[in-house]
């Protein structure tokens, strides 16, 4: 019998880092411990937030922590102190710590991340400058901060190595293509997987027959076309850019629209490194437009309150919202050919948007989805819970979903073999 071991799992975001602990022995699902989240990393001061067990510990500012790195740091030291979790009081009690990658390349599993694996990352930061970084730092701060525990990076990506060719394919030069990696590659796997695994189980079905439409909405935003268990299609593309708008992101434009948003779109953004480009277009594309550009705030919560008000910029966000999601809806539902167990509604806006969740079913009533108003309104803690009306066509439903969760159950069922793969 081994002992418990500690799994850290890492989720470096835009605007924020989220570790939640998880204690694991061969034998059981890792069980979580506790999960602590610096916020607001883009829009200071950071907050920091923790949680062990079902207590809220603490809730504060924490205004020095101004990087990923800085995030990382303050968190282990705020673990390892904590008396109310003994089980890690030391940064070499650790024995693995998952990493959110979002761009994987063709990465279509886990990798621990040695030299190697970590000069590759590096190099596929160039397909996805604005994502990759905060990841990478981490990494970084790890190996420098518990040198005993094995890195190893889970792909966003990963999940979407099942979509077909045509699919993934862009009508563009095959060759430059080729050589530059140029492909929908698709975003939000972990999340994606974490939702049809706890779907299947709480519709009861088996997780690979299980046909789903699913919506991550969070400050990305994205939609995915599950069928038996695996994606079809996704609306994210070569960057995590394309498909639906997002807090800062526009979202599918056409191509030339840049050149008439910004005079400066092939120019060097100044936030741009020695080591990572990063150009005026990707920068204004990226962090200028989404709900920050059409309503001043990124907040959809805020958003949402502002529009029953009747502010009629934020009603106008929302409704372009829910004509792009609808549009994907639809297009996944003929690629499933009407075969669906449900649609799902995830992330921050999708757990907590009830009124975004009634438009956009009610929009979709002629394909057989029908909201449940009552169930809508308070969907409750469950992961998985029905809100769609009974007697409906097809199923609707809110998942909870927790991209941690994702990595600690794939770390503790390949653990053997990557404690095994050689680390340089
Ligand atoms: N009550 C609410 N109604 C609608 N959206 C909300 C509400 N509360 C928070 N949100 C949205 O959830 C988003 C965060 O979602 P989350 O999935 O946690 O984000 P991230 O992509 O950063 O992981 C916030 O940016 C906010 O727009
Ligand atoms: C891939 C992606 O957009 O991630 P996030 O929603 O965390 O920004
Ligand atoms: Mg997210």
């Amino acid at each position: 019998m081994t002992m418990s071991q500690i799994i850290l799992a890492v989720n470096a975001g835009s605007s924020s880092v989220k570790v939640s602990v998880f204690a694991t022995s061969e034998q059981d699902q890792p069980k979580q411990l506790a999960v602590i989240q610096i916020a607001g990393l883009t829009a200071p001061p950071a907050k920091l937030t923790y949680n062990r067990g079902d207590e809220q510990i603490k809730n504060r500012e924490v205004p020095d922590v101004k990087s990923a790195q800085d995030a990382y740091e303050h968190i282990l030291q705020h673990l390892t102190s904590d008396s109310g979790l003994p089980e890690l009081s030391h940064a070499d009690d650790i024995t693995f710590a998952c990493h959110r990658v979002v761009h994987g390349g063709d990465y279509d599993k886990p990798a621990r991340i040695d030299k190697e694996t970590y000069h590759r990352l590096e190099e596929l930061s160039d397909l996805a400058p604005l994502h990759n970084g905060g990841a990478l730092a981490i990494v970084e701060a790890v190996h420098s901060k518990c040198p005993n525990a094995i890195n190893v990076a889970f792909f966003d990506s990963a999940f979407h190595a099942s979509i077909p060719t045509a699919t993934r394919t862009y009508a563009i030069d095959p060759t430059i293509a080729e050589r530059n990696k140029l492909r929908k590659y698709g975003f939000h796997g972990l999340s994606y997987a974490f939702i049809a695994r706890a779907v299947a189980e709480s519709i009861n079905i088996p997780l690979d027959s299980a046909n789903l439409i699913a919506l991550h909405l969070g400050s990305g935003a994205s939609a995915c076309c599950i069928r038996g268990g695996k994606s079809l299609d996704t609306s994210m593309g070569l960057t995590p850019l394309a498909g639906l708008p997002g807090a800062t992101r526009s979202g599918d434009v056409d191509p030339s629209l840049i050149f008439h948003l910004t005079s400066d779109a092939g120019k060097l953004s100044p936030s741009s490194t020695k080591e990572l480009h990063i150009t005026t277009a990707e920068e204004v594309l990226n962090k200028q437009c989404g709900w920050k550009a059409m309503t001043g705030t990124t907040d959809f919560g805020d958003i949402s309150k502002r529009a029953e008000e009747g502010d009629e910029k934020c009603q106008l966000a929302i409704d372009v919202l829910v004509d792009r999601i609808v549009g994907y809806v639809a297009g996944y539902y003929v690629k499933l050919q009407g075969e669906v167990d449900g649609l799902v509604f995830a992330g921050g806006i999708g757990e907590k948007g009830a009124g975004l969740r009634k438009a956009v079913v009610n929009r979709l009533s002629c394909l057989g989805f029908e909201i449940d108003e009552a169930a809508n309104g308070k969907p409750g803690d469950d992961t998985v819970v029905e809100i769609g009306a009974k007697g409906a066509k097809h199923r609707v439903l809110v998942c909870q979903t927790d991209e941690q969760a994702e990595m600690a159950r794939q770390c503790a069922l390949q653990a053997e073999e990557l404690k095994n793969e050689k680390s340089a």
